[in-house]
Parts: C-alpha cells; structure tokens; sequence
C-alpha cells in the first residue's frame, strides 16, 4: 500500500464556467468579453443585454456556481478527500487566468477541471479548453510556471447528471394539472449551435447528422424519458428541440426552437408539455429568459399548460458524481483501471479530447487534450 491520497497525482480540482454579470453596469462589459471577434449581430447583443436587465443585470451563473463549489466542498469534506477546489471563468471575475495564477502561487501542480458544460461541440469544450491555453500562456508570459491542466471526460451520461434530472422531470409532471398529466409531452431542449459545429463536434465519427453534440444529448433524453416511464408506468413521448439561438440569421442552427416546437404540439393536440433543459448544468440565464419567461409566455398565449423541469444545479448527487469522477481519472492517471460509470447507449466519453476533437474555423491553441502544447 502506498500512502498516495485517492485524488493523486491531482492537487487541486477547478471549476471552469462561463461567468456572468454581477449587477447592471457589468452587463455590456460581460456581452463584450462574450462576443469578442464573433461576429454576433448588433440587434442580437442588444436583446440578449435586455434579458440580463429585465433581471436587475445579475445572471444568476455566479451564485449557482458559487453553490456547487459549496456542495464540492462539503462533499470532498465528507468523505476525506483533501483536494481544494478553485473556481475560474471564461467571461467573468474571478477570472480563469487569476485563478490559474493563485492556484500555481498555492504551490498546486497538478489541476483537474470541471467545467460546467457536460457535452461535446466547439463551444460547449474546445473553447473551455482555448480559454485554458491562453491562461496557461499569460501566465508563462508572467513568466510563473504554469501548472499542468487536465479536463473531466464528458459526464452528461453519469448517474449523478442523469438521476437528478429524471427526478426533475416527475417533480415538474407533478406540477401540470391532474387531467392533462398523463397525455404530456416531454421537450428535452439545449442549446442551439451552428449545424456545421454540431455536426463536427466530436470525435464526428460513428454519429450521425448532429454529430457527439447531437447524439449524446439524444441519448440522455432517451435514458431520462425510459427512467420516468418506469416510475409512472407511462409513456410520455419525447422530442430533443433547441433553443436561444444567435448568430446570421442565414447560418443554418439546429433547430427546431422550442417556441416552434411548443406551437407545433398545440397544434397537433399534445395536451401539455415538459420543458427538460438537458444541456445545461444549472438554472442560468438561458434557462431563466428562454424557457422560464420566453417559452412559457408563448404557452399562455396557445393556452398550452407546461411545466419546466429544474436542472442538476449543487443536487448532492451531482457533488458524489465530481468526486467520483475525479477519482476515476486520478486512478487512470496513475496507470489503473477503475471502473467507469455510464448509462445509456454511448458508453463513458474519452478522458482526452483527440487531436482536432471539436473544431474551430480558426484553429488556435487548446490545452488539456492530446493536441494540447502543454505537457
Ligand atoms: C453550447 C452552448 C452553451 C452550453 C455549454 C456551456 O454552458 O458552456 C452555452 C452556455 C452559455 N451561454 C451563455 C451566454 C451567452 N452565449 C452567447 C452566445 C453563444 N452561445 C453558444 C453556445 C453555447 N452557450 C453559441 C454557439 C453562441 C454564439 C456565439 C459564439 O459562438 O460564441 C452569448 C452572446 C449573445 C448571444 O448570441 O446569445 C451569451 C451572452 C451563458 C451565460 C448565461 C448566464 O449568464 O446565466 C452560458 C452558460
Ligand atoms: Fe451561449
């Protein structure tokens, strides 16, 4: 036996998010670190700049994040994992390159990451890690040795992602009035991206149209909607649609939107309708204004009842998922060969993303990856 802790040779976990503004003057500043050299519309960044004020110009990103960094904390406290966890952001204070720069001045040489995004795409992981390699590189232009970053594989699959939202889904049935209950539908929604980005969102091989994004994301519907049906004895058809999308309006994005979608089901006599918003992590802006305020105004006018199922946010069991996975991986690194938890079709995703794994148009360097520059 040797006296290695589990989490060797990791000596720290960081959580890496999107961020978010804190209040009404960060709004424009947030939108512009967002969208820099992204080429998104005029019109749309004035809108999107409209829901964050409608919300006192706060996203409520930061406190959700600061509430998983809680449920991590007392989670690794529990059961004797002494691993500190940080917590850095792409767009927003505390910035990813600070944190990086405290967690190497801690003396830490190992970091593990979770981000808050559990798939596949260019946005949703190869920008993660982007934004990690240009950290790594202010700081080795600082001229502090960087620590060496690793990423968690995939975990939209893992038990601890997927239980919740099975229980979200019979929470929010529970919420639609008794007589249209059993004939609801469910709406599995995610983010819209480029269809281009989607299907070479990766690695593309082996999935179909969509790509990784677009088969992961069926494949956690198809294990939810199986998991609800075993408890109410009931089948609630399902459909994956999509939402707040940006961009050109002539860029084909995946589609169809979850408005369309909530329309077409009034139409086609669907009594009632779920919105599971699957592809996000916890209950941030897009969940907020796209489902909470858009998509159900657009109900009351059709006269559809819904109900909108919670996402995982800080549930204990996404917390014991983290530090189940970051056991794995530490096991992995070590040269074991632990056991590696999935449900659904797709198996465990890869722990390093592979060399052009989620391409740019641009390529630029990204770290924590087999085509990292980082050791
Ligand atoms: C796949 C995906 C996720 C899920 C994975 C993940 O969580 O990372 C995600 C999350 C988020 N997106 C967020 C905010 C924004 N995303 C934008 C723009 C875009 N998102 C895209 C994709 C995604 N986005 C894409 C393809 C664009 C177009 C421009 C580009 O290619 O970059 C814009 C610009 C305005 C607009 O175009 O809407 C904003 C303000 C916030 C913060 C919310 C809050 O404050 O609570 C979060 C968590
Ligand atoms: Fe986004």
């Amino acid at each position: 036996m040797s006296d290695q802790p589990a989490h060797a040779p990791y000596d720290a976990l960081l959580l890496l998010s999107f961020g978010g503004p804190e209040g009404p003057d960060d709004v424009v500043p947030f939108l512009e670190n967002v969208t820099r050299g992204r080429g998104i519309p005029r019109e749309r960044l004035k809108e999107v700049g409209q829901h964050y004020f409608l919300f006192g110009g706060v996203s409520p990103i930061n406190d959700q994040n600061r509430a998983l960094l809680g449920a991590l904390r007392k989670e690794f406290a529990e059961h004797g994992t002494d691993l500190p966890v940080y917590w850095g952001n792409r767009n927003w204070a505390p910035y990813l390159t600070d944190t990086l720069r405290e967690i190497a001045a801690d003396g830490r040489r190992r970091v593990l990451t979770l981000a808050t995004s559990a798939y596949a795409s260019y946005s949703g992981c190869r920008q993660y890690r982007e934004n990690l390699a240009d950290a790594l590189a202010a700081l080795e232009a600082e001229g502090v040795t960087p620590p060496r970053v690793d990423k968690l594989r995939h975990y939209f699959n893992h038990p601890g992602f997927v239980r919740p939202m099975a229980d979200a889904v019979l929470a929010a049935l529970a919420e639609l009035p008794e007589a249209v209950r059993e004939g609801a539908h469910l709406a599995f929604t995610t983010h819209s991206i480029p269809t281009a980005a989607a299907d070479a969102s990766g690695p593309a091989e082996g999935h179909g149209d969509g790509g990784a994004y677009v088969a992961q994301h069926l494949d956690v519907a198809r294990t939810i909607a199986e998991a609800v049906r075993e408890e109410t004895g009931r089948e609630h058809p399902w459909r994956l649609v999509y939402q707040s999308r940006s961009g050109a309006p002539h860029i084909p994005w995946l589609e169809p939107d979850i408005c369309d979608h909530l329309e077409a089901s009034h139409a086609a006599g669907v009594p009632a309708v779920v919105m599971v918003p699957i592809g996000f992590v916890s209950d941030h802006m897009e969940v907020k204004y796209d489902l909470d305020t858009e998509a159900a105004a657009k109900a009351a006018e059709l006269g559809l009842p819904v109900a909108r199922a919670a996402t995982v946010g800080a549930d204990p069991r996404f917390a014991a998922a983290v530090r189940e996975l970051v056991l794995e991986r530490a096991a992995t690194e070590r040269g074991e060969h632990p056991e590696r938890c999935a449900l659904g079709a797709l198996g465990p995703s890869h722990d390093l993303c592979p060399v052009g794994c989620c391409p740019a148009r641009a390529p630029r360097p990204a770290a924590a990856g087999a085509d990292s520059p980082y050791a």
